[in-house]
């Protein structure tokens, strides 16, 4: 399902027709136009598109969530189960088709601040690294907050690329699929499809300014949930941050505003800051890289050639199960004799596969996943 996600995503166009179900507007894109950002923006959202095509499962995490700000009056609550949430009967069925037994670490502080109970919808500014649930859990409080009686946009969602807006779309698709009357459709370039009754919106931030201020399709006013998603990706692209910050102003006072990143720069801090006002703030701590049963070594080689030899060397004589070697430059990843060599000391038993700029990044996706299920 991930390489085939991989596939999906990062594919030129056209895209594939069939879109969430819950859509209702199928190819959202139709045109098979480009992406929107500048080139610098596209390498740091394709790494965190793969990131999230890579984490299918939580990564869960042995750290607990430190609350950095909060409102001093309200009271902090803290859930050990998505019943405690008071979610509609469809959407905690939803949930449990996910797979999801009970919330995950960052999930059970952020979700009873995210909804309306058991507390008020409080502003949050979370971090946490990926895979740890952020995605599925502002899903969940758009999917909560949605009156679907109600025909029109009331949440709004910027992603920094047409794909991360489709992969929250999938989510959406999914756990939102006992939800009959809740719709999905997407403010990207090239979707010239007119909002007939869609209640939440997901887009980039150049094509949602364009449906809310010059077409005016988004009525600004109705909305009562904001959420901003990948915020260290879209400060990446000067344009991003000063369009998402227009939305965010046009929005009634009393709209809740949800920002998320992986990352918390100061940079992706002083963007949140404008975004959010009087936000309580959850951070997961980073987790440690580097675990208490590796141990490292390091061989001096003087020149390349020496480097070649110490890697034959290492793979012929010690059992390596799975090794990721990094190489400086892309013309090392490319060198034939050092694959050749690999494999032969593999016995040909194994794969031994490269991957680089030099190739697109739907082969690199399939690689890396490739190695995850080998
Ligand atoms: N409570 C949960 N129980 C079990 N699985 C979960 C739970 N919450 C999320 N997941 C699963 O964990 C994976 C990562 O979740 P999610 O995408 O929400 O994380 P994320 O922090 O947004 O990471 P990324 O930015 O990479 O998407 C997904 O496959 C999701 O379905």
């Amino acid at each position: 399902r991930a390489a085939e996600a991989w596939a999906e995503a990062g594919c030129q166009a056209p895209v594939k027709s069939s879109r969430p179900r819950v859509c209702g507007t199928g190819d959202p894109r139709g045109t098979g136009a480009r992406h929107e950002p500048a080139p610098s923006l596209v390498d740091v959202a394709e790494s965190s598109l793969l990131n999230k095509l890579i984490h299918t499962s939580l990564m869960e995490s042995s750290h607990h969530v430190e609350i950095l700000q909060q409102d001093p009056n309200s009271p902090l609550f803290s859930v050990k189960s998505f019943e405690e949430l008071h979610l509609k009967k469809e959407l905690l069925q939803g949930v449990y088709a996910m797979g999801f037994n009970r919330p995950s670490t960052i999930q059970e502080t952020a979700l009873p601040m995210m909804l309306p109970l058991p507390c008020r919808p409080q502003n949050l500014i979370a971090q946490s690294q990926s895979g740890k649930g952020k995605t599925a859990a502002f899903v969940l409080a758009m999917l909560s907050r949605v009156n679907g009686a109600e025909k029109y946009p009331q949440c709004l969602c910027l992603a920094p690329t047409y794909e991360l807006a489709l992969q929250i779309g999938h989510v959406i698709e999914k756990m939102g699929q006992f939800c009959a009357d809740i719709r999905v459709t997407y403010a990207v370039q090239g979707n010239r499809g007119a909002l007939r009754e869609e209640q939440i919106v997901i887009g980039t931030p150049g094509t949602m300014l364009d449906w809310c201020f010059k077409r005016r399709v988004v009525n600004m006013k109705r909305i009562s949930l904001f959420v901003l998603d990948e915020a260290d990706v879209m400060i990446d692209h000067q344009g991003f941050s000063y369009q998402s910050i227009r939305i965010q102003r046009a929005l009634p006072r009393g709209c809740q505003m949800l920002l998320f990143s992986t990352t918390f720069k100061e940079t992706v801090w002083n963007f949140a800051m404008k975004i959010v006002s009087n936000p309580i703030i959850i951070k997961l701590r980073q987790e440690e890289l580097t675990l208490s049963n590796i141990r490292q070594y390091y061989f001096v080689c003087r020149n390349r050639e020496e480097k070649y030899e110490a890697l034959c060397n290492i793979y012929g004589s010690i059992t390596i199960g799975q090794a990721m070697i990094f190489c400086q430059v892309k013309q090392l990843v490319c060198q034939e004799r050092v694959v050749v060599s690999l494999q032969s000391v593999e016995q040909q038993q194994q794969t031994c596969c490269k991957s680089s700029s030099c190739l697109s990044h739907a082969s690199r996706g399939v690689t890396l996943l490739q190695l995850l299920n080998t």
